[in-house]
């Protein structure tokens, strides 16, 4: 059985937005009447959204001839990239033609990023200053943290990027239409299908005009964006000070004593900054796929399929995979063909956002031996998708040591093939142990933001899925 160590108590803390929406004591008769207000606006969203899973779950069951394929798998696992990799192959076109929309996603990624690493500076920053010190008692002023320059520079870089810090709850407010979801961890923005016309913009272009709002999907249109052209203009004034603020050796000492983590999409659009920054910036394919928003409820896609010059609809279902979202799912499950269930191999020292002494790899295992367990699912075609082995074999590069959190990995070679072995076996075993027929577990080592790799796999997945759905068909 597969042991992982609990998080080190240091790193926990209160939920802060809990905290934060507590209502206040001294709150007045004003306040409390906004306060239910929102409440009250807040519930109608959420029923909207109830209305909208009731709706897809009937057009679901209408749906018996189409091939069924569900994403399974945890927050942050991959699903919704590799839904856009099926679209990509499928339906390049209209992929294409939503970029711009991605261009609040990635502002967001990157502005969170940054308030990330300054409340990491805030909270640890002084563990830092402490060991530059011994590190680097001869070094000169510029950018050292350990002297009085160096410290007056963070502070600097703070006070130029507060302006753009400040965007990032408006940013969320845009993106997620104002809807905040419990029990979902507290840095989440979360979207339902269909976002991108959700978010419509108010444009310069149409102020005043009386024209319908512009749906933001094209660059023109992101361009006229008011939101969007202040947030860029901050961007090409900061783009400096966001350099020096991630290379700051600061940053660097605690991104190493993981006191701040940087989600790898953050740590992909930080590096990218200059581009981004730059005047006229439509995100590209490949900044789409590394964009993150996480999904709410079960989203739908569909997609034609020429089998033997047949055309045949597939319809895919992208999931929300944070605890709060697993109840959703079940609906879905007993007209289900086939599950791709994502696990990102590379969350060993890692644990759940909305749970935070769970590691990722434990809690992933676990949700998959449910799956496997189900009796709904006992006959679907069943896929497992080893993920983010590109990040996998980023970290064990960097010399972390898969036993420091997951203990039964006792004194094994921490390199790739072993520890991607090691996982496989634990996954493999679980599905064995709880697959009463004889069911086959189809196993794939995969980087689902790598293309070229990703659309072979779904391509040979694809295939494997339609044959088996034909077998069955055949059997009815
Ligand atoms: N480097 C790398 N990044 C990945 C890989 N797979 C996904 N990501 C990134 O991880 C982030 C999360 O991926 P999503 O596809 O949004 O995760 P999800 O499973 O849909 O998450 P929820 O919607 O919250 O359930 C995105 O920024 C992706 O670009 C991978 O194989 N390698
Ligand atoms: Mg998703």
């Amino acid at each position: 059985m597969l042991r992982a160590n609990h998080r080190p108590p240091s790193i926990l803390g209160d939920d802060p937005f809990s905290h934060a929406l507590k209502p206040s004591p001294y709150e007045t008769d004003y306040e409390k009447h906004s306060r239910l207000e929102r409440e009250i606006e807040a519930k109608r969203i959420s029923d909207l959204i109830d209305d909208e899973i009731r709706r897809d779950k009937e057009r679901f069951k209408r749906s018996k001839q189409d091939v069924r394929l569900l994403l399974l798998g945890q927050a942050e696992s991959g699903k919704s990239t590799l839904q856009k990799q099926f679209q990509l192959l499928h339906s390049p076109a209209s992929l294409d033609a939503e970029r711009a929309s991605w261009k609040i996603v990635v502002f967001y990624n990157v502005i969170h990023a940054i308030r990330t690493i300054l409340d990491g500076l805030e909270n640890w920053g002084h563990l830092v200053y402490q060991n530059l010190n011994q590190h680097w008692p001869n070094s000169s002023e510029e950018g050292d943290p350990n002297t009085p320059g160096g410290r007056s520079s963070i502070t600097q870089l703070r006070l130029k990027l507060t302006a753009l810090v400040a965007v990032e709850q408006v940013l969320a407010d845009r993106l997620s239409g104002g809807l905040k979801i419990t029990g979902g961890g507290k840095n989440g923005v979360y979207v339902r299908s269909g976002w991108q016309v959700r978010t419509q913009i108010h444009t310069t272009r149409n102020k005043g005009k009386g024209k319908a709002r512009s749906t933001g999907n094209t660059p023109d249109d992101a361009d006229q964006d008011e939101l969007l052209v202040d947030v860029a203009r901050k961007l090409q004034i900061a783009r400096d000070d966001i350099v020096s603020l991630r290379n700051h050796p600061a940053v660097t000492k605690l991104l190493e004593k993981k006191k701040i983590r940087l989600e790898e999409w953050s740590e992909f659009f930080l590096d990218q900054i200059n581009r981004i920054a730059e005047r006229g910036y439509v995100p590209t394919i490949d900044d789409v796929l590394h964009a993150r928003i996480q999904t709410i409820g079960v989203a739908e896609h569909t997609f034609v399929v020429q089998h033997n010059s047949r055309p045949v609809q597939w319809r895919l279902y992208d999931v929300g995979g944070a605890r709060g979202q697993r109840h959703t799912w079940a609906p879905f499950f007993d007209d289900a063909n086939a599950i791709i269930y994502v696990a990102p191999i590379s969350a060993f020292d890692q644990y759940l956002e909305e749970d935070p002494l769970t590691n990722r790899i434990e809690d992933s295992i676990q949700l998959f031996s449910q799956i496997c367990a189900n009796k709904l699912l006992k006959n679907v075609h069943l896929v497992l998708f080893l993920n983010k082995t590109d990040l996998l074999r980023k970290k064990l590069a960097q010399g972390t040591r898969v036993s420091k959190y997951i203990t039964s990995y006792g004194k094994r070679s921490n390199d790739y093939e072993h520890v991607s072995n090691y996982f496989k076996t634990h996954f493999v075993q679980v599905h064995r142990s709880n697959n009463p027929g004889q069911r086959v577990l189809y196993v794939h080592q995969t980087s689902v933001v790598d293309t070229k790799t990703t659309q072979t796999v779904i391509i040979n997945v694809r295939d494997s899925i339609f044959r088996g759905y034909l077998k069955d068909a055949a059997l009815v």
